[in-house]
């Protein structure tokens, strides 16, 4: 590109040239000349300092300039880049010639000479369909005559593109929003169907549950739940939950003693960086800085360490915890509900669990009953679990009267969570439409069939049962999970999730 004063300090030279060489040379006014040639020094001096047509090739839009016939006198590189014309192509054509030859469909350049001042237009390259916006605007001289058309081609293809693409995201993001105002409704929608409650049954013992987990859910107190296992601790806690103010906040669920010991202080409070060998390098958010604002259920309380009570005393009455390894208190507010199936009472007596401890959780106590005390849950149970379980398998399955009475005379030592299994697999083993009568139940529970007939049993059935009773003899053996699996020489979480399966009440 010419500086506009480098162009004058050339036109002024060649003026000079031509006057020096002219006939005209006693004409010459000497304080005119030597203002000429003051101008030709400022503009080389300029012209040197700034170079132009360098920082026009660094310039993203593309520039074309042309002298006031529509003569082009340089493009810059971007030009070339957008419109796909390479200088050498137009560099000294006159627009009109270009036009002619087919370079350009329209230019803004003639316009710009004859109207004087700046034109506008959207344009697209003959060569690559690149679209442009594209501005000219006119250089004029003292006399109001267009000296330079300088155009600018700035590129909208890319405008166009990222407009798309802007259109495209609104586009997803209110898609997004429909659909999450649409699932929330669903999920609002499907709240109201489900029953108000599940912890089904109809005995007095239920309802009497039912009222006090009313009475408490609203409440931050601790709630003790106890009862025997599978009794349905562990629904209590979910109702607990659900239908108090924290519903909407984290509801954070540990088995004391399903965490190997050495590792549970770590799982409830956290751990700082390198705190312990095998401690995770960044260090880690305990259980209970994940329960925050919510809810924390500590099941199996009764399996915890000694030593760890202390620890857990401390930060339910200060609601604040300090990660292994740390130093940092961090301010909690966590509510807290506890399950047991043993008799913690009976463990503060032996110096198993703290009685402190024992006081700050049995601040609300829940009990549930053994199934055995509360036969009328039997058949609720039992049908709404048929319901379940017919509809998972797409089967048909129904259970005669005298099936039912069976069921409520049975001891059920594995409580609901035994019934359950036991209907599921009774769903799964039947066919299509099957009645499950006496005759089919009864060597599922261990009793007589009545006939006399001796059932042939599966090597899996015979296997489930000598490991039942290899499990159940460690347990009383043992006295605990943690000696029972010392017993039988595998882990102790592996002893309370075979005991749960298999329905073994949990000695201690
Ligand atoms: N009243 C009930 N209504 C519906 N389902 C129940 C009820 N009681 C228990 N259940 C079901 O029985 C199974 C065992 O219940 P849950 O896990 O709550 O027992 P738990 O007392 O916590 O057992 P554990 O002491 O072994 O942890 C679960 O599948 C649960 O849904």
């Amino acid at each position: 590109m010419l500086a506009p004063d480098e162009t004058d300090a050339a036109a002024i030279l060649d003026g000079l040239i031509a006057t020096v060489a002219g006939p005209g040379v006693a004409a010459l006014d000497p304080t005119a000349l030597r203002r000429d040639l003051e101008t030709v020094r400022t503009a080389l001096r300029r012209a040197r300092e700034l170079d132009f047509r360098e920082i026009g090739d660094h310039l993203y839009d593309g520039v074309y300039i042309a002298d006031g016939s529509g003569r082009t006198l340089w493009v810059n590189r971007a030009y070339t880049r957008i419109t796909g014309i390479a200088a050498e192509e137009i560099v000294g054509r006159n627009v009109a010639d270009l036009l002619a030859a087919g370079l350009y469909r329209n230019a803004v350049t003639p316009e710009v000479i004859r109207r004087r001042r700046q034109v506008n237009a959207v344009g697209e390259s003959v060569r690559n369909g690149t679209r442009m916006l594209i501005s000219g605007n006119p250089l004029l001289d003292h006399d109001g005559e267009v000296k330079m058309v300088i155009v600018v081609d700035r590129e909208i293809t890319d405008l166009s593109v990222m407009q798309a693409e802007l259109e495209a995201t609104q586009e997803k993001m209110k898609a997004v929003a429909d659909a999450t105002v649409k699932t929330s409704r669903e999920i609002e929608h499907l709240r109201r169907q489900v029953p108000s409650h599940s912890l089904l049954g109809r005995s007095a013992a239920i309802r009497t549950v039912l009222t006090q987990i009313e009475q408490v859910a609203d409440l931050d107190v601790t709630v003790l739940i106890g009862g025997e296992t599978g009794v349905g601790k562990e629904v209590v806690a979910d109702e607990i939950h659900r239908r108090g103010n924290r519903r909407n906040r984290p509801f954070i669920k540990v088995n004391c003693a399903a965490i190997p010991a050495s590792l549970l202080e770590s799982e409830l409070f956290g751990h700082e960086k390198g705190a312990f060998t095998g401690a995770a390098g960044g260090g880690r958010m305990g259980l209970f800085e994940l329960a925050d604002k919510g809810t924390l259920l500590l099941d199996e309380i009764g399996e915890m360490p000694i030593e760890l009570q202390s620890k857990l005393l401390r930060v339910i009455q200060h609601k604040e915890v300090t990660r292994v390894g740390g130093t940092r208190r961090q301010r909690l507010d966590v509510r807290i509900l506890a399950a047991t199936n043993c008799d913690l009472r009976d463990h503060v007596r032996q110096g198993r669990f703290r009685e402190d401890l024992f006081y700050r959780l049995d601040v609300f106590p829940i009990t549930l009953p053994p199934l055995r005390h509360r036969p009328e849950d039997v058949e609720v149970l039992a049908g709404h679990f048929l319901g379940t379980d017919n509809a998972k398998y797409d089967k048909a399955v129904r259970i005669s009267r005298q099936a039912l009475d069976m069921m409520a005379h049975y001891a059920w030592p594995g409580n609901v969570r035994e019934l359950r299994n036991l209907m599921e697999r009774l769903v799964i083993v039947s066919e299509r439409g099957t009645v499950i009568d006496e005759a089919l139940l009864a060597p599922l529970l261990d009793l007589p069939t009545g006939g006399g007939a001796g059932t042939e049993r599966s090597l899996q059935a015979i296997v489930a049962e000598a490991e039942r009773r290899a499990i159940a003899g460690a347990l009383a053996a043992g006295g605990s999970t943690r000696r029972a699996a010392d017993l039988l020489g595998i882990d102790q979480s592996t002893v309370v999730k075979k005991a749960k399966r298999l329905g073994l009440r949990i000695a201690r």
